[in-house]
C-alpha cells in the first residue's frame, strides 16, 4: 500500500478558535479512510485542506506527495463536498455529461458511464428530469455519481451517506469496497457509527483533535469496547481527562 494522502502536523484556526490541533494523518491506497467525528468537529476544514481549498495555519498536506491545490492533481480526485454543486436547471444526465466532458472523458465511453455510475447510486429512472424537481436525497446521490464519473483514483467524500435509505446505504458501500479493492483510496466523512464501521482505518475527531486511530477492529479491542460508539465516548472521556491533568 503507498501513502497517497498525508496530513502532517496541521493547525488551523478561525477568529482566533483553533479548529484543527497537530492533525496528522495517511490515507493509502486499497484503503478507505473514515473520519468520524460530531458535527463542528473539524471533519470538513481537514478535508478542505486536503483539497487546497483553505490552507493550514501551520503543517502541510499533500496528495500524491504534491501540494494542493495542484490542478494535475485535482484531476485523480473524485470530490463530493457537503453542499451539493449542481446546476438545477439541467437533468441529472446533462450535469453527469457536463462534469464527464470537464475531466475530458471519451466521448464514446461517456454515455455508457453516466448509466453506470447512475446504476450505483439508483438514479437511472430519473436521468432525464430536471434537477430542481430531485428531493435532497437524490441529489446527494447525483453528486455522488458525479464524484465517480471519471473512474479517480481518490475519491474525498463529505458527508455522502446523508438522507440515503439503509438499503441503498448498503449498496453504495459495496461499490466503494469494490473502489477500494481496485487499488482506490478513500476518504469519507461521516458521524454515522454504521459508516464507520465499513472502513478499514478511522480518525476519530473530537474539537479538532483526532482522539483515537486504526482499524475498527484494533480500536475495539484498545478501549474494550463493544462498538465503536463506546470507542468514541471512551476515547473522548480519557481526552478530556488528559487535556484537565495537563
Ligand atoms: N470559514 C470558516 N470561518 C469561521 N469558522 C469556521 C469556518 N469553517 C469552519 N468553521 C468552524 O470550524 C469548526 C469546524 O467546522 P467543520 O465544518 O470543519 O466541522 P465538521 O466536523 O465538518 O462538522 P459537520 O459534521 O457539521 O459538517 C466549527 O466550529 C465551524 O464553525
Amino acid at each position: 500500500m503507498t501513502d497517497l494522502i498525508k496530513v502532517t502536523n496541521v493547525n488551523k484556526s478561525y477568529n482566533g478558535k483553533l479548529t484543527l490541533e497537530s492533525i496528522n494523518l495517511v490515507a493509502k491506497s486499497n484503503q478507505v479512510l473514515g473520519l468520524l467525528g460530531p458535527s463542528g468537529a473539524g471533519k470538513t476544514t481537514l478535508i478542505k485542506i486536503i483539497m487546497g481549498m483553505e490552507h493550514p495555519d501551520s503543517g502541510t498536506a499533500t496528495v500524491f506527495d504534491q501540494q494542493m491545490p495542484n490542478r494535475e492533481v485535482l484531476q485523480s480526485i473524485g470530490f463530493m463536498a457537503q453542499e451539493d454543486a449542481l446546476y438545477s436547471s439541467l437533468s441529472a444526465r446533462e450535469n453527469l455529461r457536463f462534469f464527464a466532458e470537464l475531466f475530458q472523458l471519451n466521448k464514446d465511453d461517456i454515455e455508457n458511464r453516466i448509466n453506470y455510475v447512475a446504476s450505483i447510486v439508483d438514479l437511472v429512472p430519473d436521468l432525464n428530469r430536471r434537477v430542481s424537481n430531485f428531493s435532497g436525497g437524490m441529489k446527494r446521490r447525483l453528486s455522488l455519481a458525479i464524484s465517480l464519473i471519471a473512474d479517480p483514483k481518490i475519491l474525498i467524500l463529505d458527508e455522502p451517506t446523508v438522507g440515503i435509505d439503509p438499503e441503498l446505504r448498503r449498496q453504495i458501500w459495496n461499490e466503494l469496497h469494490k473502489y477500494r479493492d481496485e487499488g482506490k483510496t478513500i476518504i469519507i466523512t461521516t458521524h454515522v457509527m454504521e459508516d464507520a464501521a465499513q472502513c478499514d482505518n478511522l480518525a476519530m475527531i473530537r474539537n479538532g483533535k483526532i482522539i483515537s486511530s486504526g482499524s475498527p477492529e484494533e480500536m475495539k479491542q484498545a478501549y474494550h469496547a463493544k462498538d465503536l460508539e463506546e470507542v468514541f465516548l471512551t476515547a473522548g472521556r480519557v481526552t478530556n481527562e488528559n487535556s484537565v491533568n495537563n
